[in-house]
């Protein structure tokens, strides 16, 4: 055991070591205490069932649930609002915390509520809970029987993944954003390059918190158990997080594949239908695309709807106007980003150009309602899944990119850059 102690660990090895009662490695089998439990709407039903009828149980630890109706919010037919009403039921009886329609998606609220935080261990009903690890915590999707089981017990169990290292270096150029690195690093990992591992991403000091945010939610998209950024930055300095010592992974700590991504040498990505993995130069696919009108614009989703990412819009949108035949649907993520845009002026900005404005949710994202898609039409959208029928019918196409490429592309009708927009002024 002491020697197992002192071989040096990984960041997922570290959390699951420090949650449970041993060391662990890849491989291991880990028994770990689980800090939150988050339940979207789509699976409140499956999980009170769970609950209630399989394991005739109640939540351990109350305040360590939350159910978030996100996904099709508000309500869009009366199976779905029935479902919902369950929901309330459910969460004004037992206790666990309730984050109704309007609040915001999931990933967003956890995050701004304070219920992940670097260390935890924080499981969600929802593959993209890998977003917990922009703040070290090892954020993880899981099914209704065994999201039920933690909220039942206030533990889980999991095999320890295998850790991929990516290491940035360099700095961003101009127009170049998170999401961009993000679409480049699921390419080079392949959209199933690195199933039940742990992406540990070494950033230094770059990236904001909800930039980070971005990085670790398209970690799933190449099948990631889990996605760490190593803490720094805004993590360290910015939100009154206690960042432990040992959350860190130790040198010397064993990686299945370590990956070298030179930021200074990216342009702004994009994927192309029908995989994230399927990745571009904007540049290239402009070109390819001239002919193409694009019928929708999506600004939005866990991914990309942050305050950051409405103010690059509103950059790009300010005094422009949304083209003749395209529509551009634009969701904050919550309802504390809509607040913020609200007061800054950012959604005047975008409502003016055009901009048809959502309810903090999911919106269109997975394709249920507020902007589905007709056979044929063309999308490009901020969310992080592109797959055939994701946001309506399966002829329809949606391309993944920035938000200032999506605004770009709103302003132009085709795909384009944020320059083949905004003139950039010249100082003498
Ligand atoms: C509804 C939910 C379970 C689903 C997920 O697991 O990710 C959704 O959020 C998605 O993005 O496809
Ligand atoms: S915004 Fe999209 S990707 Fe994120 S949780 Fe909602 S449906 Fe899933």
């Amino acid at each position: 055991m002491s020697d197992a102690v002192s071989r040096p660990q990984t960041m997922a090895e570290k959390i699951l070591s420090r949650r449970g009662d041993r060391a662990v490695y890849a491989g291991d089998l880990a028994v770990v205490e689980v800090d939150q439990v988050m339940v979207v709407d789509s699976i409140a039903q499956s999980f009170i069932e769970r609950m209630q009828r399989d394991l005739a149980a109640v939540p351990k630890f109350p305040e360590r649930v939350s159910i978030v109706i996100d996904h099709v919010a508000p309500a869009s037919t009366v199976s779905v609002a029935q479902a919902q009403k369950e929901a309330r039921e459910y969460a004004a009886q037992t206790g666990v915390q309730l984050f109704d329609v309007g609040r915001g998606i999931c990933h967003q609220v956890l995050m701004e509520e304070g219920l992940a935080r670097p260390g935890w261990i924080v499981l969600g009903s929802d593959s993209h809970s890998t977003t917990y690890g922009a703040v070290a915590a090892f954020g993880t999707g899981m099914g209704a029987t065994d999201i039920a089981l933690a909220a039942a017990s206030g533990k889980t169990w999991l095999k320890v993944p295998e850790s991929v290292k990516v290491s940035f270096t360099g700095d961003l150029r101009d127009g170049v954003t998170a999401k961009d690195v993000a679409l480049e690093m699921i390419r080079v990992l392949g959209a199933d390059g690195a199933t039940y591992q742990s992406i540990e991403m070494h950033a230094g000091d770059r990236f904001t918190r909800g930039e980070r945010m971005t990085l670790a939610n398209l970690c799933v998209e190449a099948g990631a158990k889990a996605g760490l950024v190593v803490p720094g930055g805004e993590i360290l300095t910015g939100y009154g997080y206690d960042v432990p010592d040992w959350v860190y992974p130790d040198d010397g700590a064993t990686y299945v594949q370590s990956v070298e991504i030179d930021l200074s040498a990216l342009n702004p990505r994009m994927s192309a239908p029908n995989e994230v993995d399927n990745v571009y130069d904007v540049a290239e696919l402009r070109d390819q695309l001239r002919d193409t009108p694009i019928d929708q614009v999506f600004i939005g989703t866990c991914t990309n709807g942050r305050i950051e990412d409405l103010h690059a819009a509103a950059a790009v949108l300010r005094g422009q106007k949304v083209a003749p035949g395209t529509r551009l649907l634009v969701i904050p993520a919550s309802s504390e980003v809509m607040e913020q845009a609200m007061a800054d002026g950012t959604l005047l900005t975008l409502q003016r150009a055009g901009a048809v404005l959502g309810t903090p949710g999911c919106g269109p994202c997975m394709g249920r309602h507020q902007g589905v898609l007709a056979p044929g039409e063309v999308c490009v959208s901020t969310s992080n899944r592109n797959f055939i029928g994701r946001m309506g019918d399966k002829d329809a196409r949606i391309y993944l990119a920035s938000p200032a490429v999506a605004a770009a592309t709103a302003v132009k009708g085709r795909v384009a850059l944020p320059e083949d927009v905004i003139t950039p002024t010249i100082t003498t």
